[in-house]
Parts: C-alpha cells; structure tokens; sequence
C-alpha cells in the first residue's frame, strides 16, 4: 500500500522517519484557513490538506494520506497564531507567549486504505514558557528560528532554553503528535513495523 504524506514541513518528515515509517511526501498547496477556534483551524487545515492531496494526480484507490497542522493558542486571547513570517511575527508573538501557559493544537487528517472516508483528530499540548527580557525576545527573533513556525518558535531548538514544562504529547508542539497519528493510520491499514 502507498503511504503519502501531505506536507512540505521537515518537522513532520523527520518525526514520521524517526519511528521507522515507509513514505513519500508529497505538497499539498492547500490554502491554509483560520478561525476563531484554534482545534477546528487545525482540523479543518489537515484535512484539506490530506483531501487536496488524495483528489489530485497520482494518488490512486489504496494510497494513505495522512496530513497536519499545527497553531498556537492563547486561552482567552480570540487569537490563533499561525506561522510566523517574518522576524517582526516572532517578536510579536513570543511577547504574547512568554511568562505564561498556552496550548499548541495540532490537527491530523488520514484518508483512504482500509479505513472508511477521513479521519480527523486535533491533539493538545499546554505549554509553559518563562518570562523574556527585551534583549533576549529580540535576539531569539534575529536568529530566524521561529520564522515559519507556529507561534513564532521552535521547541526543538534555541526555545527549549524558553519552556518551563508542558502538560501533553511533546511531538504534538513539534508538528505531528506520534502516538495518535500512529493509532489513526493503524486504523487505515498502516502500521510502523
Ligand atoms: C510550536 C512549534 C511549531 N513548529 C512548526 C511545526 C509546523 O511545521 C509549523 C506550523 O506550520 P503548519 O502550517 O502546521 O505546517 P507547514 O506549513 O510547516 O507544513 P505542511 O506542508 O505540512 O503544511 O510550526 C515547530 O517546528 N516547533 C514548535 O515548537
């Protein structure tokens, strides 16, 4: 059976390897939406990439395609932070997330092989972050790290110098929350091992 994953991002690509998964990736080009609700952008993000990808050329009957996203939450803000594109987004960002707790949501979409139709599940991780002087938020921003990534930073780099703790699956703020992306394709006829 062929296993395709939907994403460009070398986060999603290096985690699925990691665990010893067979796959070919494959771009999406799926214009990403948000909402007012951060699990139902990531949802909904996913499986538009995974549709997007099993409707398009090359993928026949049996192919597997497993998408994600991943956004970033304030609780009570209303915001839902995407990527970050440029410097001034992760200097921004960060001033919103440092010296408190917010949620990483990311939404993970598997369609075709044996399961029925598209399964979509959003996975949550809170995340604790300690307070950032001014030198330091600019100087994380200068790096460039956090541009492209939700929320302006990356837990698998420089930031892990920025959390405290989290409460949840720890791939889930890296892009693609293994143990229920594993369950998911499991569910569509594909295993690890
Ligand atoms: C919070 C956080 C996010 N991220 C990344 C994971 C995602 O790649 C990115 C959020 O962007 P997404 O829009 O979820 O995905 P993408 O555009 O990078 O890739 P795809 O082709 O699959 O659509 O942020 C980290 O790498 N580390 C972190 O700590």
């Amino acid at each position: 059976m062929q296993f395709v994953l939907a994403s460009e991002s070398a986060r999603r690509v290096d985690l699925l390897r990691m665990v010893g998964y067979d796959f070919v990736g494959r771009k999406s080009g799926f214009p990403e939406v948000s909402l007012s609700d951060p699990a139902e952008t990531a949802v909904q993000n996913a499986r538009g990439k995974a549709l997007a990808v099993a409707e398009g050329p090359g993928a026949s009957a049996g192919t597997v395609v497993l998408a994600a996203d991943t956004v970033v939450y304030v609780p009570g803000s209303g915001e839902v932070l995407g990527q970050a594109k440029s410097e001034g987004d992760v200097r921004r960002m960060l001033g919103l997330l440092e010296g408190r707790e917010h949620e990483v949501y990311s939404g993970v979409a598997v369609v075709g092989g044996d399961g029925d139709g598209v399964s979509v599940e959003s996975v949550r991780t809170r995340v604790r972050m300690r307070g950032l002087s001014e030198p330091e938020l600019l100087a994380y921003a200068r790096l460039g790290e956090g541009v492209g990534k939700a929320g302006g930073y990356a837990i698998q780099g420089t930031a892990a110098l920025f959390v405290e703790g989290i409460e949840g699956d720890y791939t889930n703020v890296v892009g693609l929350p293994l143990s229920t992306t594993s369950r998911m394709l499991e569910e569509h006829g594909v295993r690890w091992y």
